[in-house]
């Protein structure tokens, strides 16, 4: 017998290549190789020289010319190349792999190959290229593998791992070589080669198990040392790693946290908007378990793939507490709220049913519109509110607007940051929105918001955030908002004059405050109240009472509360008809709001002129501001000099915002304490009466003194 001949079948020229290849490894020139297609080529007699047939699967025999049918054949089994394993390894439990092939029938064998040597944990999709599988399902899977058929791998997929053709095992080199009676001393070599491989892997496998053993426990090192709470999620949502800072804020264990879905470990912070975004959050300040805490949330992508969510946090809450203490600090304007529901005196079914209403909406956080008269009581419903509410620890900041000038709001209600206009403070101001920061914003008149605030308002309220005045950095805010008027708002919505949007913004729960005609049970209940607050024994007389009783208080609460004071400074033991001012006496029935005119309706001829003038001031303001404007227009008249309103309002120890110091001035001129030019130049003059008033204030100022020095 000549050379013996090995007849190669194989459905490709690559694997037949790779078959030659193999078998001149162990029996160089020993043996001769032809594929079908050579043998095809040539005399068909050669079929006597054929020793063995060696098919690359056994599906290949019926394809097998007839003249073949006697001779023995061989289905070669095949491994893999050693080398080319380490790139499957690494590929992540659970991931699609198409498995690519020259037919199906080969890639379902690879299949079952890669599964036999433990890759159980892929998801292998076999495909040839007589598959037609629609892009849409391609799309879905992650990887491409082949056995040495990369132009078959469908044109999307950016990841391929080629693992080349599959060598003829060696079983099979040991079969061909018992066939034919040949010695393969090359085998141990092979062998050798084999296993060299094989530790190879084993050894790369070993570091890299060691070297990620070790990464993990520096990385983990790293990471609990960092006072930061870190939280590692998977894509498919369970907690991989939590450290031990996480572990401190949040009071939990951290194996009771591993595994576990982040819904039930970390519901509150919201993780679900990135696995939907797949965007990083910032900065976030989330509040929970009495918690602040400062919260980055950053969606793993690795080549265009989400691995998953990792958290970072830190326990701001002390940081908060002391910014708010240092912002309560570095004001002086009480941004405590003091009275409380209790504080609000009354019996009546009126003030019964809206102190219900009131403690209903103090438990919401949605924007209140408190409407009511001028002294009815809509500033201390409003802390009232805030003090019942989840914020009463935290700042309750009044803003009115009827004192504000427009050039100043601004800059007053959103801050201004350093060197933003001529006069602006080193290191800028804190604005009232910010102070107001996790507490309660209480808008008092905002009806007398100008419209330009109106708009900034109303981005403040949809966007909770401000910018302050030269600043480029948006401050977040959390704020509820309390606004109150006297002003029919709606009215003022018709005429233009009050934006609808904002209205609608304010008014989303609306608490009217009654007016004190309205629950005349209450009058008597409430001047017990105001003597007992200044702890005096004054006692009314039964006419006192009825008069007190008749009389309209268009000034309401802070009317009767002024009254009372008044009384306690000018009445000793019991309070007389005599005492009661005129028109109280003679009961200004039918009047709806407190107004000048119908005050100085009253007869000046009286010996009572002065006190009704006191009066009229203590209802419309305080007595303070009145007597620093008199006192100051008394100075300039002994000077000779007539002064207009802006000079005046300089000079004053407390200048007013130019609505009020307009109103003040107004109201002396109506009482005939001052005479203001008809001019801009013949300025303003107190009068003889002006100075007579002047020296009654100063008069009660003394006696009040000494009163208090009494008690
Ligand atoms: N029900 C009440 N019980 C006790 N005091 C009250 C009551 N209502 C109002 N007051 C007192 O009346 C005065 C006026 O109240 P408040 O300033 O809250 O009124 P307002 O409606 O906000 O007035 P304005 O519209 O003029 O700002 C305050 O001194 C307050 O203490």
């Amino acid at each position: 017998m000549g050379m013996p001949s090995i007849l190669l079948v194989t459905k490709s020229q690559k694997v037949s290549q790779t078959f030659e290849r193999n078998l001149r490894t162990f029996f160089d020139s020993r043996i001769d190789v032809i594929t079908l297609s050579q043998w095809q080529e040539m005399n068909e007699n050669l079929q006597d020289k054929i020793g063995v047939i060696l098919l690359s699967t056994r599906k290949l025999l019926d394809s097998l010319p007839d003249v073949l049918a006697d001779i023995p054949f061989l289905v070669a089994r095949r491994n893999i190349e050693m080398t080319r394993l380490p790139q499957l390894m690494e590929v992540s439990a659970g991931t699609k792999c198409l498995l690519v092939a020259n037919d199906l029938i080969t890639a379902e064998d690879s299949v079952e190959f890669l599964r036999r040597l433990g890759f159980q944990h892929l998801d292998f999709v076999p495909y040839g290229p007589e598959i037609e599988m629609p892009v849409t399902e391609l799309k879905k899977i992650d990887l491409a593998i082949t056995h040495g058929w990369p132009e078959f791998v469908p044109d999307h997929f950016n990841r391929v791992i080629d693992l080349h053709n599959r060598p003829i095992d060696l079983t099979t080199i040991f079969d061909i070589a018992q066939l034919f009676n040949l010695s393969i001393e090359k085998a141990h070599y092979y062998t050798a080669d084999f296993f060299r491989d094989f530790v190879q892997l084993g050894r790369n496998l070993a570091i890299s198990v060691n070297n990620e053993k070790q990464l993990k426990t520096k990385l983990e090192s790293i990471l609990n040392a960092v006072h930061e709470g870190i939280i590692g999620i998977d894509k498919h949502g369970y907690i991989t790693f939590f450290n031990e800072d996480a572990g401190k804020i949040l009071h939990l264990r951290t194996e009771h946290c591993i595994n576990k879905r982040f819904q039930e470990i970390i519901p509150d912070f919201q993780v679900e908007e990135v696995f939907e975004s797949r965007e990083e959050i910032s900065d976030q300040l989330l509040e929970m378990r009495n918690l602040y805490l400062l919260v980055t949330k950053i969606p793993l992508m690795l080549d265009g793939q989400f691995l998953g969510v990792v958290v970072t946090f830190q326990d701001v809450t002390k940081v908060q507490r002391i910014e708010q203490e240092i912002r309560k600090k570095s004001t002086h304007l009480g941004l405590t709220a003091k009275y409380h529901f209790d504080n609000i005196i009354g019996m009546s079914q009126a003030i019964t049913s809206t102190k219900e209403v009131a403690v209903k909406v103090s438990t919401s956080d949605y924007t209140v519109l408190i409407t009511g008269e001028n002294g009815t009581g809509k500033e201390i419903f409003a802390q009232a509110i805030h003090q019942n509410s989840s914020r009463k620890d935290m700042p309750f900041v009044p803003v009115n607007f009827a004192g504000l000038t427009e050039s100043l709001v601004e800059s007053e209600l959103f801050g201004y940051e350093e060197g933003s206009f001529t006069g602006a403070k080193k290191g800028g101001k804190i604005g009232l929105f910010e102070l107001a920061h996790n507490g309660t914003i209480f808008l008092d008149e905002i009806g007398d918001a100008p419209l330009s605030i109106q708009a900034a308002l109303l981005r403040v309220l949809q966007e909770r955030q401000v910018m302050r005045v030269g600043g480029n950095r948006v401050i977040p805010i959390n704020v509820r908002v309390i606004a109150a008027t006297n002003r029919n708002l709606m009215e003022m919505v018709q005429k233009g004059m009050f934006r609808e949007d904002l209205y609608y913004r304010l008014n989303v729960l609306p608490l009217r405050i009654p007016a004190l005609n309205e629950r005349r049970e209450d009058i008597l209940i409430l001047i017990e109240h105001f003597l007992q607050k200044k702890n005096t024994n004054l006692i009314l007389s039964s006419e006192v009472k009825n008069s007190l009783l008749e009389y309209h208080w268009p000034g309401n609460i802070r009317e009767l509360e002024n009254f009372v004071n008044y009384l306690t400074v000018i009445v000793e033991g019991e309070v007389g008809l005599h005492h009661i001012p005129e028109r109280i006496k003679n009961g200004q029935v039918g009047q709806t709001q407190s107004s000048v005119e119908t005050e100085l309706a009253f007869p000046r001829e009286n010996g009572g002129e002065i006190e009704q003038i006191l009066f009229l001031l203590m209802r419309n303001g305080s007595l303070s501001d009145y007597e620093d404007i008199l006192a100051n227009l008394l100075l300039c008249s002994k000077r000779q000099q007539r002064i207009g309103r802006g000079v005046l309002n300089s000079m004053l120890s407390k200048p007013l915002t130019e609505a009020r110091i307009r109103n003040r001035l107004a109201i002396l001129n109506r009482s005939g304490c001052i005479s203001v030019g008809q001019k801009k130049q013949q300025g303003t003059q107190i009068t003889l009466l002006g100075i007579q008033v002047l020296q009654r204030i100063k008069n009660l100022n003394v006696i009040e003194q000494a009163f208090q020095n009494r008690i």
